[in-house]
């Protein structure tokens, strides 16, 4: 990628729009054939998990039989780069039940988002529940928790794009990138400055 096309924010970029699109294209083969036979739930996890399922449905081949998508809310960062511990989710708890249901994020940081989430989602009576990220930030985990399906590992570094933010920016950044210091101490009384 050129400089040019470079947001001024990101310090690096560790993941190409081409390279997430061959990953998701190989992790949408390995959940086609591990789901062919069970009607599955493919829930993304909003709001960063929106283009990671959205590339990963369309991977699909050959699409599973009855395959539905039911988005799950859940936020626990607010605008700063800290989990602050307390995870709010929300979704339909009548649509999992009895369901096979493979939640959906772009990344799996301190883990307490993925395994509220999937908490919840036992608790609602699905019949089996895994995960998907497309990155793993294995350092900073607090919660003992290994996505069933994993794209990249990731380096000990706040990222955004492809669906991660800062304080709600970045999101639609075509590429995985670090961002730079100064950007995220401009954002550390919630608004840039
Ligand atoms: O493993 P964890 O430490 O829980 O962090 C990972 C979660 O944090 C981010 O979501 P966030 O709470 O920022 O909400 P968002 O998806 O709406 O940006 C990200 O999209 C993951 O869902
Ligand atoms: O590195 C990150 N970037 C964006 N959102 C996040 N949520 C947890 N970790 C991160
Ligand atoms: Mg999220």
């Amino acid at each position: 990628m050129s400089d040019s096309n470079l947001h001024e924010d990101v310090e690096e970029v560790l993941f190409t729009q081409q390279q997430i699109l061959d990953k998701t294209k190989e992790l949408g083969a390995k959940v086609a054939f591990d789901y062919s036979d069970k009607r599955p739930i493919i829930s993304p996890i909003l709001k960063g998990g929106f283009i990671v399922a959205a590339d990963l449905v369309r991977s699909l081949n050959p699409v599973p039989q009855g395959l539905e998508i039911e988005f799950i809310s859940a936020s626990s960062y607010g605008s700063g780069t800290e989990t602050s511990g307390r995870v709010e989710v929300s979704f339909r708890r009548e649509i999992v039940q009895g369901r096979h249901v493979l939640l959906v994020d772009d990344l799996c940081d301190s883990g307490l988002t993925l395994s509220e989430v999937a908490r919840h989602v036992r608790e609602a009576g699905a019949a089996s529940v895994r995960s998907l990220v497309l990155l793993d930030k294995r350092a900073r985990r607090k919660v003992e928790i290994t996505p069933e399906y994993i794209g990249f590992d990731c380096p000990n570094k706040w990222i955004v794009g492809n669906g991660m933010d800062t304080a709600q920016i970045y999101r639609s950044l075509p590429y995985i990138g670090v961002l730079k210091g100064e950007a995220q101490a401009g954002f550390s009384h919630g608004i840039k400055k």
